[in-house]
């Protein structure tokens, strides 16, 4: 992709674009469903049959139950004759042992549907899968597949849930108005127009309240896959100090939530008078016009049985339906519309599914650096704001022990004493001599005259920010817990501006933890950590996300465009140095694959390595000039991370490297082995000399010559 496919590009919608899709996506759900739906009434028509037979039945019931105790009261109780009203009353109980029968009958009938529907259902499912992987060469999608088998069976329960309200509904009102007919026909004057007015406004509900309902759930899905990003990006988003970027997101996603859920509330609150008027108003208006019913010849009985139907059937069923359809209708709707669209990743047809996963393509070799050359990208970006360090001073790495035991004196003392500038030099603003001071409180760079920063033992840390160290650390101390061994003990350590330096270790050594100590994220129990020349303790996160960006090694990347992930700490970032970063980095190939920066980023869809380069394209463009990877690179290949690595370095700024491999510890100038009783510092070939722990790591024996060890772990 070239800039100008990028430029042309930009102008697509970015952050509505995912969620416009789902909306557009909901819009005709009805409309595509029918024909299946249709299709499947079809196909069973005999457990159709079977169902409405059974809930005939069930109607009977409910004509019984009425029709009974109206005549237990005229012809029995009213006249004196308790045995004829008992005999009333006793069948109306059989009609309601009948009744459970018949509602035996219905479950049978309602698994002669329900049970094809999900079996259907689940072999769409894997059809698809199986056709789609095929399609595509590639393994089926077990996690889509177990999604949609979980969605068939909430869509077996929503559809036998409504059908079994609905039907009811229809059959129990049958019932009703059969009874109160044969009661006294001007009972349906009374209970009939409150009844139609009530389920006509219910009706007229169902459609605005179905798409408020969808809103509802797009909104709550939009959070809660927000939640489930942040949740697995937390340190990336603490350390980068973007709490307020993601807070802002997340408050635009609840206040989204909260409208869509107001929104609901209001078509629930015409749903509740929808029932009022078809449930309550019968039996008001029957009560009301009692005197006036009674004066047309309606028997006490016929009232008290019109009254039985009321409350006792329909007010009941109504209540169903207009519940269970509200909620689980519009869930059944949008579940089955998953199955009849297909989710990404299942294709409805597989052969259409041609594009392959392509991975990221290598970097080229004209732009892959080696340890010694630090290629600049390309299409240098405009000069950060931020991110013109102090003038260069010499660096000055200063270690003076780890876990309280002295620093490995071979390594150290060579830099630190003897003024050796063999490693320095860094993009012409260094003059390459390594400083003196490897006693800590020893001012870096003392010995030239230049004075950065003075440290006492008394705590003094005034320092001169124009020259300070980068990154410092004096006497700095931390355990994870008050009576745990600590983990990082009287460490000294001083990063110049400019400086790019690795840091190599045991696994569980305190790479990390170091690098967190660095970052702010930790505080030390005892000892300093300064950024810059001023105290890390105190700053705010804003003020510390403006010094330095933590990368570790899950990156954080959400739902949006690739523009909006990319740019999140430098949104005023211009639209030549986000493709000037993308290039330099490495990531063109994925930007292009997705169909560049505007495209929109669906976190489920990009490989551990793939959200790698994101994150670190992200942070090629941030400002802070100081910048620690903590195996931040540790998912692409050696060539990638080679690449994402010399654009980070070419970067203005202190690039401090948790080495995934000892490769990048070739490319840094100087590297910090942490070995938990000793540490040692130095250049590679210094280490390979002196560090028998960096010899294992680089698994070469002491005494080769440096040029002609092998590149383990590389
Ligand atoms: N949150 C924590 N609570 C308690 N102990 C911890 C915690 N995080 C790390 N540790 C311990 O601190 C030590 C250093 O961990 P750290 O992650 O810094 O090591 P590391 O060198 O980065 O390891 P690796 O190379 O495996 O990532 C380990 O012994 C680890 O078990």
């Amino acid at each position: 992709m070239t800039g100008h496919d990028v430029g042309r590009r930009r102008g697509g919608g970015p952050a509505g674009s995912v969620r416009h899709v789902r909306a557009g996506a909901g819009a005709g759900a009805l409309r595509r469903l029918l024909p299946d739906a249709r299709g499947f009434a079809g196909e069973h028509r005999r457990a159709v049959g079977g169902l409405a037979l059974w809930s005939l039945l069930e109607s009977a019931q409910t004509f019984l139950g009425g029709y009974c105790v109206a005549h237990a009261l005229d012809g029995g109780f009213l006249r004196g004759r308790p045995g004829t009203g008992l005999l009333w009353l006793a069948v109306a109980a059989v009609a309601v042992l009948v009744g459970g029968a018949a509602l035996r009958g219905v479950f049978a009938g309602l698994a002669g549907l329900v049970e094809p529907l999900r079996d259907g259902l689940v072999r769409r499912t894997v059809r698809r899968s199986i056709g789609g992987a095929r399609g595509r060469d590639k393994e089926p999608d077990a996690a889509a597949v177990s999604r949609l088998t979980h969605q068939s069976e909430i869509a077996r329960d929503g559809f036998a849930g409504i059908l079994l309200t609905l039907r009811s509904f229809v059959f129990t009102a049958l019932g009703a108005l059969a009874g109160l007919a044969s009661l006294a026909p001007v009972l349906l004057w009374v209970v009939v127009p409150p009844l139609v007015a009530g389920v006509g406004l219910f009706l007229a509900t169902l459609r605005p309240m179905a798409g408020r309902q969808r809103e509802f759930l797009d909104a709550d899905e939009a959070l809660a896959a927000q939640a489930g990003e942040v949740a697995a990006g937390l340190r990336d988003v603490a350390a980068c100090g973007a709490r307020e970027v993601v807070t802002a997101r997340a408050a635009e996603l609840v206040s989204a939530e909260a409208d869509a859920a107001r929104a609901l509330a209001r078509w629930s609150a015409a749903r509740t008078l929808a029932l009022g008027v078809a449930g309550q108003l019968p039996v008001l208006l029957l009560l009301v016009t009692a005197p006036w019913l009674l004066g047309k010849g309606v028997t006490a009985g016929a009232l008290l049985g019109g009254l039985t139907y009321l409350t006792q059937a329909l007010l009941p069923a109504l209540h169903s339906l207009m519940t269970g359809l509200g909620a689980a209708g519009t869930r059944l709707v949008v579940v089955l519309d998953r199955f009849v669209t297909p989710p990404d990743g299942l294709p409805e047809d597989p052969g259409a599914a041609t594009e392959p996963d392509v991975p990221p393509t290598p970097p080229t070799s004209r732009t892959r650096p080696t340890s010694r050359t630090r290629p600049t990208p390309p299409t240098p970006p405009t000069p950060l704001a931020r991110a013109s360090p102090t003038p260069r001073t010499p660096p000055h790495p200063r270690l003076a022990r780890v876990n309280g035991a002295p620093a490995d004196g071979q390594a150290t003392a060579r830099g630190a004493h003897d003024g050796d500038g063999r490693t320095g030099g860094r993009r012409g603003g260094r003059d390459g001599r390594t400083g003196t001071g490897a006693d800590r409180g020893t001012a870096p760079g003392g010995d030239n005259g230049t004075a950065p920063g003075r440290t006492t033992d008394s705590g003094d840390t005034s320092t001169d920010r124009t020259t300070a160290p980068a990154a410092e650390l004096r006497g700095v101390t931390f355990a994870y817990g008050p009576r745990a061994r600590p983990v990082i003990d009287g460490l000294d350590l001083s990063v110049m501006p400019g400086e790019h330096i690795a840091v190599v270790g045991p696994s569980g050594i305190g790479k990390s933890t170091l690098t967190a100590l660095l970052a702010g994220v930790l505080t030390p129990h005892g000892g300093t950590v300064l950024l810059h020349g001023a105290p890390i303790g105190g700053r705010s996160p804003a003020e510390l996300s403006g010094e330095r960006v933590l990368v570790p090694q899950q990156a954080y990347v959400f739902t949006g465009t690739f523009r909006e992930n990319l740019t999140y700490l430098r949104p005023d970032a211009a639209h030549e140095e986000l493709v000037a970063a993308v290039d330099a980095v490495g990531a063109m190939p994925l930007l292009d694959r997705f169909g560049g920066p505007d495209a929109p980023l669906d976190p489920a869809r990009l490989s551990p390595g793939e959200r790698q380069l994101v994150a670190l394209v992200r942070v090629r463009l941030a400002a802070a000039p100081l910048l620690l990877l903590d195996e931040a690179t540790c998912h692409l290949d050696p060539a990638a991370e080679a690449r994402a690595e010399a654009a980070l370095a070419a970067r203005a700024g202190t690039l401090i490297v948790v080495a995934h491999r000892l490769s990048s510890a070739r490319r840094a100038e100087r590297v910090l082995v942490l070995d938990g009783s000793r540490a040692a510092y130095g250049t590679h070939g210094e280490l390979i000399e002196t560090s028998a722990l960096y010899r294992d790591l680089a698994g070469v024996s002491a005494g080769l010559p440096t040029a002609s060890q092998p590149r383990a772990r590389s």
